[in-house]
Order: C-alpha cells, then sequence, then structure tokens
C-alpha cells in the first residue's frame, strides 16, 4: 500500500502533542480547536470501513448537547447505525497516534487484520451548525481523499438525517433530504388520518441547533392543519440571544429540570418540547399549577410507543410466529417506568449507556422500542415482521399503522423529529393529552448530578453500570448511603461524553433523592480524585 498521499495530507492536521482522543459514548469530543486531527483521521478511517462493509459510511461533526466551543465526530457504518463497536479500537489507535508514520502504520494494520479489499471507499459527511463545524467537515474530506475515497458532501444536517441518508443510499432507495421529511410526514399523516386536528400547537425549543432549521422544514411538509408547530430557539439571526444549548435544549431541560430561554411566555399546560442540539434527543415538558415543570422524558416516550405498538400488533391476524415485543432501557430509566413497561408484559431490558447498546439490543425483538431517559430513542422493526406486514391485505389498517410507523421512525438511530411524530400521533389516537401521558405512571422523585475528578476513568463500573468495582470502598459508601434512603437507587459512572463522573440518585421523596445524590457525590469527590472544594 502506497501511504505517501496519505503521510502528506497527514502532516496537515498535526495531533496536538498532549491530545489522546477517546472513542466514547457516542464518538470524539474535545474543545474544537484540538479536534483537526482527529476528524482528519476518522474520515480515512471512514473509507476503510466503507471498502470492508461494501456501501456508503457516514461522519458527522457534531458535539450533541455539549458547549458551543466544543465539538466532535459520530460515525455511521453502512447499516446507518452507529460505527460497529469493534471497530471503536481501530479509531481509538488511528486518533492517538503520535507521529504521520505511525498514522500510515496504523492504517496498514487496519487494512492487514481487518482483511480490507483495496478500492474507492464512499463516506457522506455533514455537519452541525457550531462555528468550527464547516472547517472540521473540511478536514474530514481531507481525510477521505488522502485514502483515495469519495467524500459526499452533505451539508448541513442532524446526525439522525445523515443516519437516515446512509442505510438509504445502501440500500439503493431515495435518500435526498425531500425523501426524508417525505417519509416522516407520510408516515404522521397515515397515523392521524382518522384522528381529529390538534387544538394545541407544540412549541418546540431547539437549543439553538441545527434541529432548528429543519424542524422548520418538516412544519412546511406536515402543513399547519396536520401538526401546529411553534419553533423556538432554532438559531440563526431570529434566536432569543443565547448560543447552541445555552440554557435550553433537551439535555438542559432534563438534567436541570428548567424552562429553556425564549419560552418565557409560555402558560400553565402549554404542551412543549425540547431537542438536543444536533437533533437526536427530544423530551417534552409542560409548566404545572403552581410552578414547576412537569417533564415527559424519554421512558415516557417509551411507554407511549409501547402501548402503540402492543395494540397494533394485537389487531394483526393471528399467524404461527407472534411477534416479540420488547423494552429497552438503561440504568437511567425512572424505576417507575420500569415497573410500568414489566406490567404491560412486555419484555424489559437493561443495557450500558449509549445508543448503540440499547440499538444493538433492540434488534434482537420483532419490534424494539428502546429510549434512554434523556429522550434519544426509537422503535425498531426486524425484516421478518415488515416483510409480514406488506404481504397483510391493504384493509388491514394494523399492518397499514404499522408500516406508517416504521417509515416516521428513523430505523437507523434515534431521532428527535420522529420522537416528535411519534408522541403526537399516538396522543392523537388516543384522544390523550399530557394529563393522560402524565397519569400512565408517577415517576420516582430522583436526582442527577455531575462531579469533577482528577482522572474519571479510575471509577470502573459492572452490572449495565449499576455498581462500581472502581476506586475501593466507592460502592461500599454508595451502599450504605442507598441503605439510608428509603425506596433508594443510586449509581455513578464516567461520562462517556464530558470530564464528569456522573451521579444518579431515586428515592420516595424528592428531598430523599437531592439527599441521596449529594451523599454519593461526596463519595465520589473522597475516594474517587478529588479536584476542588469537597461539595
Ligand atoms: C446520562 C446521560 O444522559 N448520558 C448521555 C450522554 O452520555 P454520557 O456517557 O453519560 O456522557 O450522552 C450520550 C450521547 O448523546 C447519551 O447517549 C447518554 O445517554
Ligand atoms: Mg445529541
Amino acid at each position: 500500500m502506497d501511504t505517501s498521499e496519505l503521510k502528506a495530507a497527514s502532516a496537515r492536521y498535526p495531533k496536538p502533542p498532549d491530545l489522546t482522543p477517546a472513542y466514547g459514548t457516542a464518538g470524539f469530543r474535545a474543545l474544537a480547536d484540538l479536534l483537526p486531527s482527529t476528524v482528519f483521521r476518522c474520515g480515512v478511517l471512514m473509507v476503510a470501513r466503507s471498502l470492508k462493509g461494501g456501501g456508503n459510511t457516514g461522519l458527522v461533526v457534531t458535539a450533541s448537547h455539549n458547549p458551543e466551543a466544543d465539538n466532535g465526530v459520530k460515525l455511521v457504518d453502512p447499516s446507518g447505525c452507529m460505527l460497529e463497536q469493534a471497530w471503536e479500537s481501530h479509531a481509538d489507535r488511528l486518533a492517538a497516534a503520535d507521529t504521520d508514520e505511525v498514522v500510515c502504520a496504523a492504517v496498514q494494520e487496519l487494512f492487514r487484520t481487518e482483511d480490507i479489499p483495496y478500492g474507492t471507499g464512499v463516506v457522506m459527511v455533514a455537519h452541525d451548525t457550531r462555528p468550527s463545524a464547516a472547517g472540521l467537515a473540511a478536514a474530514a474530506v481531507a481525510g477521505v481523499i488522502a485514502l483515495g475515497g469519495v467524500a459526499i458532501p452533505c451539508g448541513l444536517l442532524t446526525t439522525p438525517q445523515l443516519h437516515w441518508m446512509v442505510r438509504q443510499a445502501n440500500a439503493s432507495a431515495k435518500h435526498d433530504e425531500g425523501a426524508y421529511f417525505g417519509a416522516l410526514a407520510d408516515g404522521f399523516a397515515t397515523l392521524v388520518g382518522r384522528s381529529p386536528a390538534p387544538v394545541q400547537a407544540v412549541v418546540v425549543d431547539c437549543a439553538n441547533g441545527v434541529g432548528g432549521a429543519k424542524l422548520r422544514a418538516l412544519a412546511e411538509r406536515l402543513g399547519p392543519q396536520r401538526l401546529p408547530l411553534d419553533v423556538r430557539n432554532a438559531g440563526g439571526a431570529a434566536c432569543s440571544g443565547g448560543g447552541l444549548n445555552d440554557r435550553c435544549g433537551a439535555e438542559h431541560v432534563q438534567k436541570e429540570r428548567a424552562v429553556p430561554i425564549g419560552c418565557a411566555d409560555i402558560g400553565v399546560g402549554g404542551r412543549c418540547a425540547s431537542l438536543d442540539g444536533d437533533a437526536d434527543r427530544i423530551v417534552f415538558w409542560t409548566l404545572a399549577d403552581g410552578g414547576g415543570m412537569t417533564l415527559f422524558d424519554g421512558d415516557r416516550i417509551a411507554a407511549l410507543a409501547a402501548l402503540l405498538v402492543r395494540d397494533l400488533l394485537a389487531a394483526l391476524p393471528a399467524d404461527e410466529h407472534t411477534p416479540t415485543v420488547g423494552v429497552v432501557q438503561t440504568a437511567y430509566a425512572n424505576g417507575a417506568s420500569t415497573a410500568y413497561l414489566a406490567g404491560l408484559g412486555l419484555a424489559v431490558v437493561c443495557t450500558l449507556t449509549g445508543v448503540k447498546h440499547l440499538h444493538a439490543a433492540a434488534e434482537a425483538f420483532d419490534a424494539g422500542i428502546y429510549f434512554e431517559a434523556n429522550g434519544h430513542g426509537t422503535v425498531l422493526f426486524g425484516q421478518r415482521l415488515v416483510q409480514r406486514l406488506h404481504e397483510l391485505p391493504d384493509d388491514c389498517e394494523a399492518a397499514r399503522d404499522l408500516l406508517a410507523l416504521e417509515s416516521m421512525v428513523n430505523q437507523a438511530v434515534g431521532d428527535a423529529l420522529s420522537g416528535l411524530l411519534l408522541v403526537e400521533a399516538v396522543l392523537r389516537q388516543r384522544g390523550w393529552g399530557l394529563a393522560e401521558w402524565g397519569a400512565l405512571y408517577t415517576d420516582l422523585p430522583s436526582r442527577q448530578l455531575k462531579v469533577r475528578v482528577r482522572d474519571r476513568s479510575v471509577v470502573r463500573t459492572t452490572d449495565a453500570e449499576t455498581r462500581t468495582v472502581a476506586p475501593d470502598g466507592l460502592q461500599q459508601a454508595i451502599d450504605a448511603a442507598v441503605q439510608a434512603a428509603p425506596g433508594g437507587r443510586a449509581f455513578v459512572r464516567p461520562s462517556g461524553t464530558e470530564d464528569v463522573v456522573r451521579v444518579y440518585a431515586e428515592a420516595d421523596t424528592q428531598p430523599a433523592a437531592d439527599a441521596l445524590a449529594a451523599e454519593v457525590m461526596r463519595a465520589v469527590h473522597d475516594l474517587a480524585g478529588r479536584t476542588g472544594a469537597r461539595p
């Protein structure tokens, strides 16, 4: 393999000497200024992945919910899903190479160990709205070209749009943006076909990110009669003064339980939703009587999806194979949601944090519903079920609705825009408002906190991240704190997207959940390498 071109191109994207990037929960993330070498090398990697997988791959420059000064890269496999986990170590090795020679050696080693055929790989490259995004996307394209690949510049897209486009392209299906909006809008139109028109617009806070412009385009496609949307924090000149993810967006609303900026005029009971910075997450919220916010998180979206799928499958004509339905969550799922879903008679599975884990677990079912509590998720339909639905007669309404759902709900990855339509379709079909949705179950009071430590990797976990095995004494301290809290549950894990250790606590009352989270946070601070004053 002649690597002279690669070496010369790599020299134009030198790695900062102290940087050792790590592929985290959803790809690489760091301060944008540090990232050109990482993104260039990801471009190289995705050519190799394209050659290995025999189809287009994808690369989107985004740091999702992180602050505007950060950036990152998410990588898309030929299936349209996230990069196969076995390749994360290849990504790490390439990103960490200290010299251009080591970059070339790592690429040669990759081709050898993975037995990759030579040829022209194709990588679809997109980016979000960060000021650093276009420059980093150019670095990715340079990486693709350096390995003799073809880069298809896709411009400004949400992360799920790019995943969808890669999946469609490799199925030789229409994969332009118009086809994407058409799939979502047409699926929604079918699902709400006979349901009465909405009485209330949905206010959508778009985190001042890429979701703003894309949601406006979707809203136009849907038409205000079908779904009136009031798009806020859409970024650009008309935004409310905040930057990307700054006091707005799904992460802010879910973690801080605080009303986003630009939404101060919302009255009690208004139906609101918030997207995150790359529009792969959505949570709903409303203002409660007497102040405070009521959050409708990913767990609640999963509950609506589960009801819809369960009822539609039950309405299909009997078949010798009864379709399996499962719901996949993480340890962050509220305990009350897990109990509710199990009570519906559905299989409920708990995986590690990160959509790559949930997606893989959901694929084990004919209909697999997965949502992280933060609102990242989708509903997957297995091939066998989809084929059967196509074979059923046209007048089978349940089959028609399930196929509409399969088209509307992104099959490649969690997607805030399809999540919005999913919730609205189920509420509309059932004639429900937020009150009925909220009444499905009562959340256990919970609290999430972050602790900064010197090196978050000293915290190691087991049992789907619900227990720690290091540092010494931490789990015992958590156990003691949990025992003292009525109805207590708590766990900690190092974040894979931010330089923090995350703390989660649940208890019978909000003060008890807050106290438990604070107690566990102090234990992390004391035992996992303190920085700063004791919290
Ligand atoms: C508690 C939490 O919300 N964690 C998020 C967050 O990962 P961390 O590894 O916890 O930073 O970002 C991921 C990517 O968006 C998302 O998949 C995950 O659920
Ligand atoms: Mg995101």
